[in-house]
């Protein structure tokens, strides 16, 4: 029987361990993949395919990258979603009976990344890991790079959940595999999340090692098995020290605003909702940080803001301090400007990575950190003193490195050059056995050429012959005999050597190999001495992160005027010429106009915006969102004044952009969105609905926004924004006592509408849709003809609004029309439409004149009714029956023409 070569049935074994990854095996200078692994990275990574003898009859499968250049590759098989299991020799090929041992030293996945260049500097990376047991679910986000974890527990429903995951946005998840099927379903499409990982054996005792026993304790049991789970994850893939990961950030949930994800989306908070880039989002405005790790923890404030007045009172005691200390805030930055990102170095550390440069940055950030905290202490603000009081400046560190590190160490550690000179005697004495003995080979030349005479002789040195003494072929002559052994013959010269320089030699040597031995060892003792302080310096790097989103945030609000606001624990927002912070700083040159919000539990708790396409709805209803977030991660607000409760929950509902993600129609999501809404609210909720009901039949559309306007107001009580093309809404502010209509104000003149970009009270009467469609630069026969229908549907629909009043109404409305040429819309109606073909062809009703006058039907004794008569009974009984409330207003318009080709055609 055949059977695979050894080799093979190693690599068999070995990838038996890793099913799920790729399996990278080191033969030599290269990682091979082999069989289906193969097959499918050669397509990934577009690498030629080969093949190798294994023992069977066919050829298996392989390609490979070379050992050098393999961190590209496992970044691309990374970046798509997969898992790289990392296969060495672990015994000298010298050594070894039979295969080389080889290993999995470590598996490398999307969550769990190390290498600087796949990292993003300012983003966390996180690996999430949930669990769910007793209705409740369980939540653990590590970011491995930096040994951040944070645990919490979400109750009830899995869209809390999601909405918690989506705080962190993973790019990896792994759980119990049944919650891991619910979740990928209900999360597919919008989260940045490439790999799910179903796990569910937990290593209870890793767990217990890791943490003290009473930070375990400390946090619920549905966490922690969270916790545990990730762990032990993390030990299975690094296979390696995992002693950074040193404390359990536990917290609760109503510790921070929630927000879903869409709302996170719409409001453009990290990445805007068409490129999904920074640039354009509130992050981007804020970020004036200066250090990777403010970047990261500016970004996590963004996504959590508080809703513990005293916490964000605490960030607007600083950050005002650092608005007004203009010399203070100057100064504090330059000094961060120096830190070098410190929790990534410590992580880089214990993982057992850093190199020399590595401590050298580390020595560079702690030498910034007394004048750092000096700045903080001396601020005037309590909150920074308090930071700058908390921060260890780790001096004892900065010294050992400062003592040991040399000034201009290699990337490499194991060429030498990383030690100081003074730093081990041992290591002094080779470096001298090293110097002296070249000092004597330069000696050794000198001489030798003074003895021979030749003076282009030169004593060279590489790595097969060692030392040697060069002659050129021209000089050979005049050596003298014997003295010198042959070694090597070159075009043009000889070399030579001498039992005294190969003596000489084997010394230098020696202390070379030596020294590179003794300072690799030095340093990993360093190392090593350093890990075990990992905690104090990843509080450092916390209070140095803190001390920069504070001044970011004091720079950002200077810059653009904010103002800070008043936190006041009651119900009412009031907001002074508030702005939305990033529309104003695109704009750029102070165009944005500023408009007030007011609302109160009585008035104004809910606003009904109509007005315009184009108007500033969506901008003014964002607006208002981003100063209530704002103010909520502690940042001063763009407005001239704001007081603002503090929200719990912000919903939105804006926008089609992301909705088809799922396979859901729009309408569709619009109604789960709103469904969710409705449950979660609470009357400190801050509710967002753009263009409520669109997308359904404009009869339905109404009757749904109503309804929902009526139980947000009614039931819920939330401070409440919906802007809606439906004007017809606009009687509700006579039931609701605490709605109120507001409109986007718009000047007419011409054929021209000016948008204000103000908010007014009142209801806007026109969506100017026609008019945008111009501007947008649609053909003029459409334009025309849009005009011309408006026309027929609104002649319909104030049909619709009292059918008794109908031909009065389509009168007036007509007449109105040609008494205002100054609207677009009454001027391109006036010129399409003569003044008597339009009353025939708008005028639905027309029973009143569709009988002739000498043929009314009101004869008595029941005479034979003529064929008009008839036809009339028979446009009137099919008007009656008309099912007007849930036509379409092309239905409306098709049923008018229909009636009237009849009436025209019978009625003679
Ligand atoms: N207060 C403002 N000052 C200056 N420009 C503004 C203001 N508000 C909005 N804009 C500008 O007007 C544009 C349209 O605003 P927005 O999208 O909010 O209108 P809208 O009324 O919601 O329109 P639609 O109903 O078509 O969605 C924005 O892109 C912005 O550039």
């Amino acid at each position: 029987m055949t059977k695979y070569t050894p080799m093979i049935e190693q690599y068999l074994s070995i990838k038996a361990q890793a099913e799920d990854a790729f399996l990278l095996f080191r033969l030599g200078d290269f990682y091979e993949m082999f069989f289906e692994d193969a097959i499918k990275a050669s397509q990934e990574l577009e690498i030629t395919l080969t093949g190798r003898e294994g023992g069977m009859e066919e050829r298996i499968p392989m390609c490979g990258v070379p050992y050098h250049s393999a961190e590209s590759y496992i970044t691309r098989l990374i970046e798509k979603g997969y898992k790289v299991a990392i296969c060495e020799q672990v015994e000298d090929p010298a050594e070894a009976k039979g295969p080389v041992r080889r290993e999995i030293v470590r598996i490398v996945t999307p969550g769990t990344v190390m290498d600087g260049k796949t990292l993003g500097e300012t983003k966390n990376n996180f690996l999430v890991c949930v669990t769910s047991a007793d209705d409740q679910y369980g939540l653990a986000a590590c970011d491995l790079s930096t040994g951040e974890l944070f645990v919490t527990k979400t109750e009830d429903t899995l869209e809390q959940l999601v909405d918690e995951i989506n705080v962190y946005a993973p790019s990896e998840l792994i759980g119990q595999p049944e919650l891991l099927d619910k979740l990928q379903s209900s999360m597919s499409g919008w989260l940045t999340t490439k790999l799910f990982t179903a796990r569910s054996g937990m290593d209870e005792v890793l767990f217990e090692s890791q943490f003290p026993e009473e930070e375990r304790q400390a946090i619920p049991s549905v966490s922690r098995d969270a916790a545990s789970l990730l762990l032990s994850y993390l030990n299975e893939t690094q296979k390696r020290s995992l002693s950074h990961i040193t404390h359990i950030e536990a917290y609760d949930r109503q510790q921070h605003m929630t927000m879903d994800p869409f709302t996170r989306r719409n409001l453009e908070l990290t990445e805007t909702v068409r490129e999904r880039s920074k640039k354009g989002s509130l992050l981007w405005l804020l970020d004036r940080t200066v250090t990777s790790m403010g970047a990261r923890l500016l970004r996590r404030w963004i996504d959590k803001p508080l809703t513990s007045r005293d916490a964000i009172e605490q960030r607007l005691e600083a950050v005002d301090c650092l608005y007004n200390g203009l010399i203070v805030r100057e100064e504090l930055r330059q000094q961060l400007k120096e830190v070098y990102d410190l929790q990534r170095l410590v992580g880089r550390i214990s993982y057992g990575s850093a190199n020399a440069r590595d401590l050298l940055a580390l020595k560079l950030s702690l030498m910034q950190v007394p004048s750092v905290r000096q700045l903080c202490i001396s601020s005037g603000s309590a909150t920074l003193r308090t930071l700058g009081e908390t921060m260890d400046d780790c001096g004892d560190i900065l010294q050992w490195i400062g003592d040991a590190i040399a000034e201009e160490p290699p990337v490499s550690v194991r060429e030498g050059g990383l030690i100081k000179a003074g730093f081990h005697g041992r290591l002094d004495q080779l470096r001298e056995a090293s110097t002296n003995g070249k000092k004597w080979i330069a000696e050794l030349e000198r001489q030798e050429r003074e003895a021979t005479g030749i003076r282009s002789l030169k004593i060279g040195y590489n790595k097969i012959f060692g030392y040697y003494i060069e002659v050129t072929r021209s000089n050979l002559g005049s050596l003298p005999e014997n003295r010198y052994e042959r070694k090597q013959t070159l075009a043009n010269a000889e070399r030579f050597v001498t039992p005294e320089l190969k003596e000489k030699e084997a010394l230098i040597l020696e202390a070379e190999e030596k020294m590179v031995d003794l300072e690799y060892n030095l340093f990993i003792e360093l190392r090593n001495k350093l890990a075990g302080e990992v905690k104090r310096l990843q509080l450092l790097a916390e209070t140095i992160a803190t001390a920069d989103v504070l001044q970011s945030f004091a720079a950002v609000s200077a810059a653009y005027r904010y103002r800070k606001p008043e936190l006041s624990g009651q119900y009412e927002l009031n907001v002074e010429d508030g702005r939305h912070p990033v529309v104003e700083a695109i704009l750029k040159d102070g165009s944005f106009i500023a408009n007030d919000t007011q609302m109160a539990a009585d008035d104004g708790r809910v606003l009904l915006i109509t007005g315009p396409n184009m108007a500033g709805k969506s901008t003014y209803m964002r607006q208002v969102a981003m100063i209530c977030i704002m103010a909520q991660i502690g940042c001063f607000v763009p407005a001239e004044r704001a007081v603002v409760p503090i929200v719990d929950r912000i919903f939105t509902r804006i926008g089609a952009a992301d909705d088809l993600v799922g396979g859901q129609s729009t309408f569709m999501v619009e109604m789960m969105d709103i469904r969710t809404m409705t449950a979660k609210a609470t009357s400190h909720s801050l509710v967002i609905i753009d263009e409520l009901g669109r997308g359904t039949s404009t009869a339905e559309g109404m009757a749904i926004a109503q309804a929902v306007i009526e139980y947000l107001h009614d039931r819920i009580g939330c401070k409440t924004l919906v802007s809606t093309h439906f004007h017809e809404l606009a009687h509700l502010e006579e039931t609701m006592p605490a709605l109120r209509n507001h409109c986007m104000a718009v000047k007419e003149s011409g054929q021209d509408v000016t948008f204000l970009r103000k908010m007014i009270r009142g209801a806007a009467s026109t969506s100017y849709g026609i008019y945008c469609a111009r501007v947008a630069g649609l053909p003029d026969s459409i334009i025309d003809r849009a005009y011309d229908l408006l026309n027929r549907f609104e002649a319909i629909s104030s049909v619709l609004q009292s059918p008794g009043e109908a031909a009065a109404s389509v009168e007036e409305a007509l007449r109105q029309n040609e008494t205002k040429p100054s609207s677009p819309l009454s001027a391109a109606v006036q010129a399409e439409f003569p003044q008597p073909d339009r009353v025939m062809e708008v005028s639905p009703i027309v029973q009143l004149s569709l009988f002739g006058e000498g043929e009314k039907s009101d004869k008595p004794g029941g005479k034979t009714k003529t064929k008009s008569e008839l036809a009339a009974e028979k446009l009137v009984e099919q008007l009656k029956s008309a099912d007007l409330i849930n036509m379409t207003p092309l239905q409306a318009m098709n049923f008018l023409y229909e009636l009237k080709q009849k009436a025209s055609a019978d009625l003679k």
